[in-house]
């Protein structure tokens, strides 16, 4: 079995992007240990903060984002991280090459249930000559990211990576901390019988997406003539790991529940890396209007709608929106 940096190297990743990751992966090390220290790590349950989107932060947020922060300014491989627990971009080594959009723990209400939980990762180049101070360096679109990936903390760690070769499965082996390469190639099946969508929100969405979850939901008896199955982890990182292992369509569409906030997945550390995860493995990321990759970011906790997974049940979906 082969581990994370000759594989990488063969791909044909610089060595200072190889750094970079590994410095990322390392924090994702000690957040696999915390989290599944469990209650014995002092840090379940929640904080008296909220971050600047108004979520309230759990503890383990705040940790995990406190771990990829110092590793990652400390290490000197990034001009900039932007963060989903830090107000604005954080400037850091004014000579490097690269800047880091991250989710330090997504899915963190899972975190006091002992249910999944993940770190989102999105690397893109700074612009030549940018000013690290300024956050306008993170207003890219996706499909220049040059690496995205996630860890998932689950029974096992494991790590999903792209750097635009395809994507890769590793585990984290933890009797000597390597990541080793488990599947070589991840191939999201192009059709599927499963969706994941958090169906409390139904009387919310718009009529397009209405329409196409209740044909999903009318089975061998609808339009659609066969029976489908759904899945909600709450963590889009183990929804997204299910659609890479097995295929599916994951969702989270605009919704009217909150007239100030009709999406809920942010751009440049959820949507983007997730999509280039899943187009690398042969799947769709559509916002129902657009590629999520060729989105010009606005701002860096931008939110978007997000539709992805198998190819021709996106396409299916995307037809209900024309
Ligand atoms: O509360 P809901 O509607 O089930 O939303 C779940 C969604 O929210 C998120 O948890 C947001 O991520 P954070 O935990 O990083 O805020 C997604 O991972 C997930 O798909
Ligand atoms: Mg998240
Ligand atoms: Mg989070």
């Amino acid at each position: 079995m082969r581990r994370l940096p000759p594989v990488l190297i063969e791909d044909g990743c610089s060595r200072e992007l190889l750094s970079l990751i590994r410095t990322i992966l390392a924090a994702c090390k000690e957040i696999s240990f915390r989290v599944g220290q469990g209650a014995l790590s002092g840090v379940l349950g929640s904080t008296l903060d909220e971050n600047i989107q108004g979520e309230t932060q759990k503890k383990l947020d705040v940790l995990s984002n406190q771990l990829l922060k110092d590793i990652l300014l400390e290490s000197g491989y990034v001009k900039a991280i932007a963060s989903e627990e830090e107000d604005f971009t954080v400037a850091g080594n004014p000579d490097a090459e690269y800047i880091v959009a991250f989710d330090p723990l997504d899915g963190s209400s899972n975190t006091d249930i002992n249910s999944l939980v993940g770190t989102i990762f999105s690397i893109m180049r700074a612009p030549k000559g940018s000013d690290a101070a300024d956050p306008a360096i993170f207003m890219q679109p996706g499909h220049q990211q040059v690496a995205a990936g996630y860890v998932l903390y689950g029974p096992c760690t494991t790590l999903a990576l792209t750097i635009g070769k395809g994507t890769r499965i590793f585990t984290l082996d933890k009797t000597h901390g390597s990541f080793m390469l488990t599947q070589e190639f991840a191939k999201i099946p192009e059709d599927t019988k499963e969706f994941a969508i958090n169906a409390s929100n139904q009387r919310h969405w718009q009529p397009a997406m209405q329409n196409y979850i209740s044909d999903l939901l009318a089975g061998e008896t609808g339009p659609r003539g066969k029976n489908f199955n759904m899945r909600w982890i709450a963590a889009m990182v183990g929804d997204v790991h299910r659609v890479l292992c097995r295929g599916g369509l994951f969702t989270y569409p605009a919704d009217t529940k909150d007239p100030n906030k009709p999406f809920k997945l942010r751009l440049l550390y959820e949507a983007n890396p997730m999509a280039m995860l899943v187009e690398q493995a042969g799947g769709m990321a559509h916002t129902g209007d657009e590629r999520i990759l060729d989105i010009d970011p606005q701002e860096i906790h931008q939110r978007v709608s997000v539709i992805l997974g198998s190819k021709n049940e996106v396409e299916t979906c995307l037809g209900y929106h024309k």
